[in-house]
């Protein structure tokens, strides 16, 4: 049986392969794993029903016979392992990967995400100036730091990796937030990514999703 993987019906992205379903359908297009997607509403999301897979009635889910998983990171850690690809064979190579893929979540995005929902929801607080100055710097000083590590290599550690994939779609978010063209490297880091074709096949999958909603 194909996996299934839930998304929203109507992405807040409006098809700019932002939300976290995109990490998931990029990651399945690189293995060569065809899947099928429930949409949801933001009402459905908050149902019983979803909230017994995905507990904080969020997307994306995935789900494949018995197994039912959330968390992206989660999800693209049991894609590398069932399909020997996103994942590197050597031990220890693979390990840094995971390091990489943590590194993304819990090192980069928190000051990405942080500044995004600043930008939705704080904009209008007397407080926004000096607290976004103090996040935008942040976020810059991850950058440089990461910029750092990528010297003029094209991957983060050797092969492209699932590492490469989430630390992608985290800089998309920055993206579109103007950090990324401050850092010609990751910017260059980020076309490097968006150019796999994996990657144009799921953003286009995810793109027509919003277009078909919108056509509705
Ligand atoms: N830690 C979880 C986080 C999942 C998550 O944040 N899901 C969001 C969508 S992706 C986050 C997201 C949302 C919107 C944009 N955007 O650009 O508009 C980008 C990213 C969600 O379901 N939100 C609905 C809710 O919380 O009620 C994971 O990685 O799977």
């Amino acid at each position: 049986m194909i996996p299934t993987i839930t998304a929203f019906e109507s992405s807040p992205d409006r098809g700019r392969g932002l939300a976290r379903d995109m990490r998931v359908r990029w990651a399945l297009e690189e293995v060569g794993q065809p899947y099928d997607v429930r949409l949801l509403s933001f009402a459905e999301l908050k149902q019983p029903a979803h909230r017994k897979l995905q507990p904080f009635g969020q997307i994306p889910t995935y789900e494949e016979d018995d197994l039912v998983l959330f968390e992206s990171g989660a999800i693209l850690l049991h894609l590398g392992e069932r399909h020997g690809v996103l994942l590197p064979k050597d031990a220890n190579a693979r390990l840094r990967a995971i390091s990489w893929m943590f590194a993304a979540l819990n090192t980069i995005e928190p000051p990405v995400f942080e500044r995004s929902m600043m930008q939705v929801l704080e904009r209008k607080e007397p407080w926004f100036e000096a607290r976004s100055a103090m996040v935008d710097q942040r976020v810059r000083q991850r950058f440089g730091e990461l910029v750092q590590h990528l010297g003029d290599a094209d991957w983060l550690d050797g092969e492209f990796s699932a590492g490469d994939l989430m630390m992608v779609t985290v800089l998309m978010r920055a993206d579109a937030l103007g950090f990324v063209e401050e850092f010609p490297a990751l910017a260059a880091y980020l076309a490097r990514g968006k150019a796999r074709p994996a990657f144009q096949r799921a953003f286009e999958a995810q793109a027509s999703v919003f277009q078909l909603a919108q056509a509705r």
